[in-house]
């Protein structure tokens, strides 16, 4: 794992396209020498804002075994990360694997290095023990999925005739437990990724002697912002909160036997006071219902000091995670006509520009199928319990085309740590969950091969 959180694979910076690169070409060559077939798939070109284009990195697609006797199952998984600088106060090198205390700290160790490699070391593991592996294994590892799984739908599309053909199962295991138990995963909220762009001079002005006298693009966006979401988390865009599935009572009691301690969490992430007081309203905020996250102003001042500036240009950075049944392309035209609108009532003379970069869909499985009792059966073997059954409230873009376009089941399988910090800093992944995650894949193999064929 050293050398590949060494790889700074951040698939959000474009002058690090070229590590990306390395990093898909690294893996592949790992899964060439363990005798792999595989195919470093070109996905074509990515499009920036400013109308640039930029290759994208190539997926990695890797067989091991064609029995047709045999199950087939797909691993999917990304190696690209988010970005990590030390000065975010990360209290190691974000890209120098440092173990402390059992820990192994890195940016990417959870999401998602660690567990694919450990489907690697998985199938090493039945090699280097001579033994046969009890399904044939596939392997789709992407480096865009950070930034929404640009390119990959198009390649599944287009390879579900061939690639996918043989494919029965999908596994994905880019999450994380809730707690100290292992846990299997049934459902990701998708997610709408939007920037609302404001400008008004044609340049950045001293504050002292043009303040009062423009009206300036911050405020405007700054004002806008505020009109998305309510102190106590309310969406203020009409028509979200309309589109959301009715919690069940079937839910609401499985969330309500799901044991979860909210000082814990709260100790956890630092805060004193939560949005919700009760475990089930909690529990379902993280997971099936909508949020809207501001994440940053691009063009605003950021750094130490105190520079007295008008920024000319800002562009907000925001998302709404998206649960059944919200539809991406009617969330898009909802935001933008909204913010136009909150827009128009303040007469600015400045220009609001909307832009959505990121649909991705939510996805939800069927618990009773067989590839849930089978990971019920391996969790059992390995950690001698039962795994709770949760949501997951990131988002995995590709989940949903997966099950659309090749028409399989999917499970997702996680070995993160529920306090791994992914996406901030000092991100980790412990020595056990690795290893014990490793050990759980290899029982996992073993008992999807136990399926009967005619469980897809
Ligand atoms: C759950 C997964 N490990 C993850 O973190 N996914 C990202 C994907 C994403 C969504 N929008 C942009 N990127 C996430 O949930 O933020």
């Amino acid at each position: 794992m050293l050398e590949w959180v060494a790889i700074e694979s951040d698939s959000s910076n474009v002058l690090k396209r070229p590590d990306l690169h390395r990093m898909m070409e690294t893996t592949a060559q790992k899964l060439r020498l363990m005798g792999g077939t595989v195919e470093l798939v070109d996905i074509g070109e990515q499009e920036l804002p400013n109308g640039q284009t930029l290759a994208l990195p190539k997926v990695v697609t890797a067989t091991f075994g064609t029995d047709p006797n045999k199950h087939t199952v797909c691993v999917y998984g990304h190696v690209d990360v988010q970005p990590a600088k030390l000065e975010d106060g990360w209290a190691t090198d974000p890209y120098n694997l440092t173990d402390i205390n059992g820990n192994l700290y890195g940016r990417g160790a959870s999401d998602n290095k660690a567990p694919v490699l450990a489907w690697i070391h998985a199938v090493e593991a039945y090699q280097a023990l001579s033994m046969e592996l009890p399904v044939n294994v596939k392997f789709v590892i992407e480096g865009m999925e950070e930034t929404g799984s640009n390119g990959l739908d198009a390649m599944i599309l287009a390879q579900r005739d061939t690639f996918f053909s043989d494919v029965d199962y999908i596994i994905i295991s880019d999450c994380g437990w809730l707690s100290r138990r292992p846990a299997l995963t049934y459902g990701t909220r998708g997610n709408c990724y939007f920037f609302a762009e404001v400008e008004g001079p044609k340049q950045d002005l001293h504050s002292g002697v043009y303040g009062g006298t423009v009206i300036e693009p911050m405020t405007d966006l700054i004002g806008i912002l505020d009109t998305l979401i309510s102190p106590s988390g309310k969406i203020l865009i009409p028509g979200i909160r309309e589109a959301v599935a009715p919690l069940s009572d079937e839910e609401w009691k499985m969330y309500q036997d799901i044991q979860f301690d909210m000082d814990s969490y709260k100790n956890k992430i630092g805060v004193t006071q939560l949005m919700y007081s009760n475990k089930v309203d909690l529990l379902a905020h993280m997971w099936r219902y909508p949020t809207v996250s501001v994440h940053g102003i691009e063009g605003a001042f950021s750094d130490s000091g105190s520079k007295t500036v008008i920024p000319a240009k800002v562009t907000a950075k925001f998302s709404i995670r998206q649960v059944p049944n919200m539809d991406p392309a009617m969330v898009k035209k909802q935001v933008t006509d909204y913010l136009h609108s909150v827009f128009a009532k303040r007469k600015s003379p400045n220009k609001l520009k909307v832009t959505m970069v990121i649909g991705a869909k939510p996805w939800l499985a069927d618990t009773q199928h067989p590839l849930y009792e089978a990971g019920k059966a391996a969790v059992k073997r390995v950690f001698d319990m039962d795994p709770d059954l949760i949501r997951e409230g990131g988002t995995i873009p590709i989940a949903r085309t997966f099950q659309d376009v090749t028409g399989k089941s999917i499970i997702m399988m996680p070995i993160g740590g529920f306090d791994d910090g992914l996406h901030s800093q000092n991100e980790k992944m412990s020595r056990y969950n690795y290893i014990e995650g490793t050990k759980l894949f290899i029982a996992y193999l073993n008992e999807v091969s136990q399926i009967k064929k005619t469980s897809v």
